[in-house]
């Protein structure tokens, strides 16, 4: 168990069944989407589901352990006798399931806001609402924007869109860059959504709002 006092079998069947959820809900199609929980902060651990597979045909075997840049950590409990799980052998030189591609950019999400689990989907509202606001989308008056954790009323809640790139770096500078305080969820232009929360059942219900919002403003 790492310093947050949630161990990896526990985080695993927790993203498992959620990446069933949302695979069920159209939003992980193709094998699309990640999701993380955080394991521990100090140092930052997560627990990640493992990239190319089927998201609605995840494992526990399918989720992996890794650092604050997203690198692939032995996992804990795992056996020792085998060549694979030699200490001799760096994590990431080892045969088995690789972080997902964008590991590194939910660890970057979960420092910088102080997140519990972070949420990624290829939502089709998504992908639409960000590709016609480049700008970000501008909410109010939305009883829905509640469940983002924002008021329903008074000033517009803005919802960030950045640009889309295959380099994770670039793409966590943008990402951490376009933040707005207290809004718990981004587009990425051309790709999806990223979505955060104190635990994946915030973060689920961060990503379902914003979701619903893209769709409301793409008549989707
Ligand atoms: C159609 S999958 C596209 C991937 O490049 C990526 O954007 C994604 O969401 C899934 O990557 P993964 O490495 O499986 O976590
Ligand atoms: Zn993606």
């Amino acid at each position: 168990m790492a310093d947050g006092g949630v161990d990896l079998a526990a985080a695993a069947r927790e993203l498992v069944t959620e990446a069933a959820r949302f695979a069920g809900f159209g939003w992980m199609r193709a094998t699309s989407g990640n999701l993380s929980v955080v394991l521990g902060r100090d140092p930052l651990r997560l627990a990640v589901t493992a990239s190319g597979g089927d998201k609605g045909e995840l494992t526990a075997g399918d989720i992996v352990l890794v650092d604050a840049v997203g690198r692939l950590l032995p996992s804990p409990g795992a056996g020792s006798a085998t060549a694979a799980a030699s200490p001799s052998r760096p994590a990431a030189a080892r045969p088995g399931p690789r972080p997902s591609a964008e590991a590194a950019l939910h660890a970057r999400l979960a420092a910088a806001t102080g997140a519990g689990a972070v949420v990624h989907l290829h939502t089709l509202a998504s992908v639409r609402a960000a590709g016609r606001h480049p700008g970000g989308l501008e909410l109010a008056g939305l009883e829905m924007l509640k469940a983002l954790g924002r008021p329903a009323d008074g000033p517009a809640t803005r919802l960030p869109v950045i640009q889309n790139s295959q380099d994770m770096t670039v793409l966590g500078d943008a990402a951490l860059a376009a933040l707005e305080p207290a809004v718990p969820a981004l587009l990425v232009a051309g790709h999806g959504l990223y979505a955060w929360g104190e635990d994946l059942r915030s973060a689920r219900r961060h990503a379902e709002a914003a979701d619903w919002l893209c769709a409301l403003v793409t008549d989707g």
